[in-house]
């Protein structure tokens, strides 16, 4: 489930990774929740695993809605927007939210979205840091415009949840905090 103010970039984040594209124009609120992935079969992970991906709205008049489906959430993706600083300082209240209404064991992300506005930004990425360290979470930074990290970060909590289920006692422990290291730096380049 993606989560994080309005505007931070969710609906883009999703279709940039669905459909490799950038909603670029006009600015469409999501409206309570939405399913734009229903499923997908994640390759990446080695095995078809079906997952299904909730745009939520940011909006605070959907909070009661989106809060009914945090308990069924295997993994969050917690956005903020890197050119907004209320985004940013939000992230206490929504990391509050989510310890009441999610399962405890939930996987969990951090992620400043935008990177691509370098001259925007007001958020830096060593805040985003600081902030993630400070509640155990991983931690990166995309951009829904250019496509930097995405697929990464998706795949990461992909990759956290087929281990949590499949439990095999050979298998070496997948540890997300070093996955996430992966991260490619910088603004990026557009994909083609
Ligand atoms: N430059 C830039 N703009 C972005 C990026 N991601 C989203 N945007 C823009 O930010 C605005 C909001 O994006 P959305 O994806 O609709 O935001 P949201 O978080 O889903 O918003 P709600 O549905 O209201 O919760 C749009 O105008 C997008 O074009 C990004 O990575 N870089």
């Amino acid at each position: 489930m993606l989560v994080g103010d309005s505007g931070v970039g969710k609906t883009c984040l999703l279709v940039r990774f669905k459909d490799g594209a950038f909603l670029a124009g006009s600015f469409i609120s999501t409206v309570g929740i939405d399913f734009r992935v229903s499923i997908w079969h994640c390759l990446m992970v080695s095995c078809l695993c079906p997952f299904q991906i909730w745009d939520t709205a940011g909006q605070e008049r959907f909070r009661s809605v989106t809060h009914a489906y945090y308990r069924d959430a295997h993994a969050l993706l917690l956005l903020y927007d890197v050119t907004n600083r209320a985004s940013f300082d939000n992230i206490q209240a929504w990391l509050t939210e989510i310890h009441e209404y999610a399962q405890q064991d939930v996987v969990l992300m951090l992620l400043g979205n935008k990177v691509d506005s370098t001259q925007d930004r007001v958020v830096k990425r060593e805040d985003g840091e600081k902030l993630a360290k400070e509640y155990g979470v991983p931690f990166m930074e995309t951009s829904a415009k250019s496509g930097l990290n995405v697929d990464l970060a998706f795949t990461a909590i992909a990759k956290e949840l087929k281990h949590r289920s499949m439990k095999l006692p050979n298998e070496p422990k997948f540890k997300l905090h070093d996955y996430v290291k992966k991260e490619v730096r910088g603004s990026g380049c557009c994909r083609s």
